[in-house]
């Protein structure tokens, strides 16, 4: 069985950053990409918000540099998924494919989280084109332009109301009669003039060939429908953290996030770190992503050295 210092699950921006850190230590990190190399951003155009890009970068792009200089310091890149674990045992042991046993001395976990999607046909094929599922991240492409945003919890509160500093009109698609949101965030859209909601509505359809312009909504209750001329189109229904195979043996909240000691990339188990999406529900950006993969791979540096691994 082939047993390797320090393994990383997963080839978002926390993954790669980890993988550069721990190369540059020495570590000889392996890393399995999962079924989404380069992760999230490997499914949007523009990223305008990761610090040294002037001018902005595609996102394949940017996951293709951040692979390139991950491997130019010698970090092992494979295809594979991680698709069980047995934290109970040290070394720790990891099972790649449903195949390959191996053994690691220090695991990071750097799986991110997916998105939840409406799952109509106009969704897929819009998505990137004026359909996003990050409000923070795509908002500022759509100044001055109306946009939809469906959800009822608090991070579509939030989103709505981060949308309506930037957008001529936001439009607010809530399936039930009220929001999930906490009180106070639904009273800030509420309030908000440039904020429409429309409740007991669901999205009929994206409108559009190449790019969103409008969207056709129905109202469950009346069964009426109706378009609405706009452009830009944001999904927040929630994500699912990338996960499962860990809960058994890391904390995690409801949701799946996994959980570590604040301040650092620790979970209870001695050995294993996490780091971006997986374990993080506030920011979930890519910069705070690659910042916890550096965090990650220290913690596990030090872990090595305390416990004597050269
Ligand atoms: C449409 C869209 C646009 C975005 N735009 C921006 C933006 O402009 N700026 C910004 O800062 N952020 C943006 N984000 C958010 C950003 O993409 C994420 O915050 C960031 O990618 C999180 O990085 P991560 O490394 O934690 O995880 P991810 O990027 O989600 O990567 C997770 C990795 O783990 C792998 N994986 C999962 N499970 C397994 C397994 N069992 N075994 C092995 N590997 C596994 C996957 O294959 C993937 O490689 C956007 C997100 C989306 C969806």
């Amino acid at each position: 069985m082939e047993h390797i210092k320090c393994l990383i699950i997963g080839s978002g921006p926390a993954g790669y950053t980890a993988a550069i850190y721990a190369a540059r230590a020495n570590m000889a990190p392996v890393m399995y990409m999962g079924l989404q190399p380069g992760g999230q951003l490997t499914i949007t155009n523009d990223v305008e918000n990761f610090p040294g890009y002037p001018d902005g970068i595609m996102g394949p792009e940017m996951m293709e540099d951040l692979k390139k200089q991950a491997a130019r310091f010698g970090t092992d890149i494979r295809y594979g998924i991680a698709t069980a674990v047995d934290f109970s045992v040290t070394p720790r042991r990891v099972t790649i494919d449903e195949t390959t046993e191996l053994t690691a001395d220090a695991v990071i976990i750097a799986t991110g989280a997916s998105a939840k999607w409406l799952g109509i046909p106009s969704e897929a094929k819009l998505n990137g084109s004026g359909v996003s599922a990050c409000a923070v991240c795509d908002g500022f492409f759509y100044r001055g332009q109306e946009v939809a945003i469906v959800g009822a919890g608090d991070t579509a509160a939030e989103e709505a109301t981060y949308l309506a500093n930037l957008a001529s009109k936001v439009t607010m698609i809530v399936r039930k009669g009220e929001m999930k949101a906490s009180k106070i965030m639904q009273k800030r859209v509420l309030d908000n003039p440039k904020i429409e909601v429309l409740f007991n509505t669901v999205t009929d359809e994206i409108l559009g060939e190449h790019s969103v312009e409008g969207v056709r909504v129905k109202n469950l209750l009346t069964h009426e429908t109706k378009e609405i001329p706009l452009t830009g189109f944001f999904v927040a229904i929630g994500h699912e953290p990338n996960s499962k195979i860990f809960q058994p043996y890391l904390h995690h909240d409801e949701q799946g996030y996994l959980k570590t000691i604040p301040g650092t990339s620790k979970t209870n188990v001695d050995g294993v770190f996490a780091c971006g999406d997986v374990q993080d529900y506030t920011y979930r950006q890519a910069v705070t992503a690659a910042g916890s993969g550096c965090m990650a791979a220290l913690d596990a540096e030090r872990y090595l050295t305390a416990v004597g691994i050269h």
